[in-house]
């Protein structure tokens, strides 16, 4: 669907309120009234935020690298001298931190001055993912330290470009010990994102189920359990198909499962899955590599089959930034990829054989979205 172009009367209001709002005057009377005092005043705050985001995340990052949320889920409330002593920190800073972290909403204070888990604490306490991404995320940050050069391609490739072996060097892993680490930090978060897929398109109808850049099987391993009489594949890049096989073999579905190495853009995938999932796969490749994934995953799947394309996506209602500023940037320090808009995501899929591609909701739309494309056709 192509947009339709941008009428010049709809620029009047925003330049006419962007003239007004530049005068120093019009803003003091802005602050003042009534009608308008809670806008300036929650602007205000909206551009702190903004500023102050990398403060924010670094009080999140204390609380995750000290323990302190499974702590407080496993002990209950303490108090600030009972959290000093077990976290080893002096009691002022200790005393600094709970308060830091009580104002962001991830502490609450409860009775007889103790403090326990706020309303966003509790997430970070219960799912070990979220606070694996927290711990990754200081890799994240060294690489945005200079986001011009990186805009301009004049850093040199940092931590996120090392960390993603196949980002610049397409079809590679980086051998057993990089393999390991990004494919257990996706197998760490992959149950937040299996539990959203799952729900939204049961494969209880299936047979036999390919997971294309797959990782360890993480999501194999969910499916199989969710769909008892599923048979699950997972292909992915040699050393990270060797973890999944130990995975899948270590969970007992030895006899329901098969790996495949290889890489899908060079080598044919195997054939004849009635459904093929791509979960968090496509946004980490340019055009040209995308088209060929689509295209060998429309040749291996069987006639009448369906592909799930699963992954956050730019423009997602209520969750803009999400996509367009923190995986655009991620993407961005990794060397390639990009969040892509629903749209566009069905357009490639059209192009690349699809015939009915439709979208479905899941409930965390922040945390991934899910198209599934039918191949109607013979292979
Ligand atoms: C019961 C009473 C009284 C009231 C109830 C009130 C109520 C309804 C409360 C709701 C409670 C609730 C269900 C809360 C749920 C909270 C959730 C689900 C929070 C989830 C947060 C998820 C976050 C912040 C996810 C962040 C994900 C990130 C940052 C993902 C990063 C992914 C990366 C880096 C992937 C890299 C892979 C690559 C390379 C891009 O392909
Ligand atoms: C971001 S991870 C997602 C893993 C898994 N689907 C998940 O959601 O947890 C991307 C996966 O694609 C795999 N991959 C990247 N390039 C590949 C290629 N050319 N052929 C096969 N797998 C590839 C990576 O090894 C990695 O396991």
């Amino acid at each position: 669907m192509s947009a339709l172009p941008w009428p010049p009367w709809r620029d009047a209001w925003p330049r006419w309120r962007d003239r007004l709002l530049a005068r120093e005057d019009v803003r003091r009377w802005a602050e003042a009234l009534p009608l308008t005092r809670w806008i300036a005043r929650r602007r205000a705050r909206q551009v702190f935020d903004l500023m102050a985001g990398f403060v924010y995340s670094q009080v999140l990052l204390a609380c995750v690298r000290l323990g302190v949320f499974e702590r407080l889920l496993t002990e209950g409330p303490q108090t600030s001298a009972w959290l000093a002593q077990a976290l080893n920190l002096p009691s002022d800073a200790c005393e600094r931190l709970l308060r830091a972290a009580g104002s962001l909403g991830l502490l609450e204070r409860r009775s007889g001055d103790r403090h326990g888990l706020g309303p966003l604490g509790l997430p970070l306490a219960t799912d070990a993912g979220l606070r694996a991404l927290v711990l990754h995320h200081a890799a994240f940050y060294r690489d945005l330290d200079d986001p011009v050069a990186l805009l301009r391609g004049t850093s040199p490739p940092g931590e996120l470009a090392r960390f993603w072996p196949y980002a610049g060097q397409p079809g590679r892993d980086g051998g057993a010990e990089t393999a390991g680490a990004y494919s257990a930090l996706m197998a760490a978060t992959q149950p937040m994102v299996a539990a959203q897929v799952l729900q939204a398109v049961p494969l209880g109808r299936h047979r036999r189920l390919l997971d294309v850049g797959g990782g360890e099987g993480a999501f194999a391993e969910q499916a199989a359990a969710a769909a008892p009489s599923l048979q699950v594949e997972v292909f992915d890049l040699p050393d990270v198909a060797a973890r999944a096989r130990l995975r899948l073999e270590g969970a007992g579905l030895a006899g329901r499962s098969r790996v495949w190495a290889g890489s899908f853009l060079q080598d044919r995938l195997p054939a004849g899955a009635d459904v093929v999932t791509l979960l968090r796969v496509v946004h980490d490749h340019d055009d040209a590599a995308v088209a060929t994934l689509l295209r060998a995953v429309w040749q291996a799947l069987a006639p009448g089959g369906r592909l799930l394309l699963a992954e956050p996506m730019a423009g997602t209602p209520g969750a803009h930034a999400m996509g367009d500023a923190y995986f655009g940037f991620y993407l961005l320090a990794m060397g390639q990829g990009r969040p892509r808009p629903v749209e566009r995501l069905e357009a490639l899929l059209r192009e690349a054989g699809f015939q009915r591609v439709r979208r479905v909701a899941t409930r965390q739309p922040l945390l991934v979205q899910v198209l599934v494309a039918d191949k109607t056709g013979s292979s």
